[in-house]
């Protein structure tokens, strides 16, 4: 079992940049109109494994908590068919962390990270990737969530080994 860094994670700043190897950052524009076509990326919503089982396109509202900083973070979770947008509807700051898979499938230490995004930020995780349940860091947050739903399980939850501290730069 990979032991997660110890110590805490400054959040930094939700960049499409820095978000990349984890998945997309879009501004919602006035309409929350969040443009995802992306040509080369026909499946961002659904891999092919996914489409064996006719899923099913579920979105939801989310009423997104705030979370006190500094946090601890006890699991992620991945979504291994599909990938999870959340489009912003009020104004906050999410709280976003992330690892990508090691060989192993479980989260890769090495490539945690933590971001604290801004008012109007689309997040788009990529299938697969593991992430902590979406939380806001000062005021609550309603996003409207998209993934797909199909025969197959679709929230893998890893417990972390060591829990992980979370916090805003000093
Ligand atoms: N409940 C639920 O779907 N939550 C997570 O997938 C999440 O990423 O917040
Ligand atoms: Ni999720």
């Amino acid at each position: 079992m990979p032991v997660l860094e110890a110590g805490a994670h400054v959040l930094r700043p939700l960049t499409a940049d820095a978000f990349r190897p984890f998945g997309q950052v879009l501004v919602a524009d006035a309409t929350y109109t969040v443009n995802l076509g992306h040509a080369d990326r026909t499946d961002l919503l659904a891999s092919l494994a996914h489409r064996e089982t006719a899923p099913q396109l579920c979105l939801s509202h989310f009423d997104v908590r705030p979370m006190a900083l500094p946090a601890t973070i006890t699991e992620l979770e991945a979504h291994p068919y599909t990938a999870q947008v959340f489009l912003p509807i009020t104004e906050s700051r999410p709280v976003v962390v992330v690892a990508l898979a090691g060989p192993d499938g479980r989260p890769d230490p090495e490539t945690l990270a933590a971001f604290l995004g801004a008012p109007g930020q689309a997040i788009l995780y990529d299938a697969g990737v593991w992430h902590a349940g979406l939380t806001t860091a000062s005021d609550p947050g309603h996003f409207l969530m998209a993934m797909w739903r199909g025969s197959r399980p679709d929230t893998l939850v890893e417990p972390l080994s060591r829990p992980l501290v979370v916090d805003l730069a000093g």
